[in-house]
């Protein structure tokens, strides 16, 4: 039996963790068997990513996440879903399509980096104000070159999500972009949880109603 894979990804302080871990409550009271995860993972390799960037750059650093991304794969993710849990990850590929393009390193040779990476059955990017993801951002602690620059910076990285939303959904990728607007953690996990049955039906093995596609992204 397999297993079923979500991620959420987005800019930094759109609250990804804080609405990955209400709609992972949600999934598992719907009654999926639910295993929340996160890239850069919290091994060593991982967190030599998400705490070293001002000392890895460029193609270090694309190289550095996507061989966590391989190692989460292959001891944590490929496990969950052989054991048919619902896989719920905070940033996977889309991050490095829009940061690591920030940082210089071209789409082309990220996608050949990513080649072998499993393809989610839905990919979440969530926008939103990128003044307050900022703010929320700065609030709870910088602790990556990219979380710094003000809101000029937040709005590159708004819309570079969104262009890599019709990017991924380009190469079959199931897309879902949410902008958030003005609802709270709560109410964007309740509507994501609408968006998820949609695609991939419900614990108890209905077939999915939705086409998978790029939903809400122009
Ligand atoms: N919709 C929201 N409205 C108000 N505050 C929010 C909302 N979502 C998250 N927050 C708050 O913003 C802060 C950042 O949220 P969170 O850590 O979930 O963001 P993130 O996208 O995972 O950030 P990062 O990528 O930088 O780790 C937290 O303090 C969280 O409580
Ligand atoms: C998955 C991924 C991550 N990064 C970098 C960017 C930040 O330094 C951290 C993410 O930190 P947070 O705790 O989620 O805010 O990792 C990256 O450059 N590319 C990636 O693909």
């Amino acid at each position: 039996m397999s297993g079923r894979f979500l991620v959420l990804d987005g800019p930094s302080g759109v609250g990804k963790t804080t609405v990955t871990a209400l709609l992972a409550d949600l999934l598992a009271e719907d009654g999926w068997d639910v295993h929340r995860t996160k890239e850069p993972t919290h091994t060593q390799l991982g967190e030599t990513a998400r705490y070293g960037t001002d000392d890895y750059h460029g193609l270090t650093l694309a190289c550095l996440v996507t061989a966590d991304r391989y190692q989460h794969l292959e001891t944590e993710i490929r496990p969950a879903l052989a054991a048919a849990k619902l896989v719920i990850c905070d940033r996977y590929l889309a991050t490095s399509l829009v940061l690591q393009r920030l940082d210089g390193v071209d789409g082309e040779f990220i996608w050949a980096l990513n080649q072998y990476v499993d393809r989610p059955d839905l990919t979440i990017i969530l926008t939103g104000d990128p003044t307050r993801s900022r703010a929320r951002a700065a609030a709870r602690g910088i602790h990556s070159r990219f979380h710094r620059g003000g809101p000029g910076a937040g709005q590159q990285e708004r819309e570079r999500y969104a262009e890599v939303a019709v990017e991924l959904a380009e190469a079959g990728f199931p897309v879902h972009l949410h902008d958030i607007g003005e609802q709270t953690p709560n109410e964007v996990a309740a509507e994501l949880l609408i968006q998820v049955k949609l695609v991939l039906g419900t614990a108890c093995g209905q077939q999915p109603t939705g086409e998978a596609a790029c939903t809400n992204a122009s």
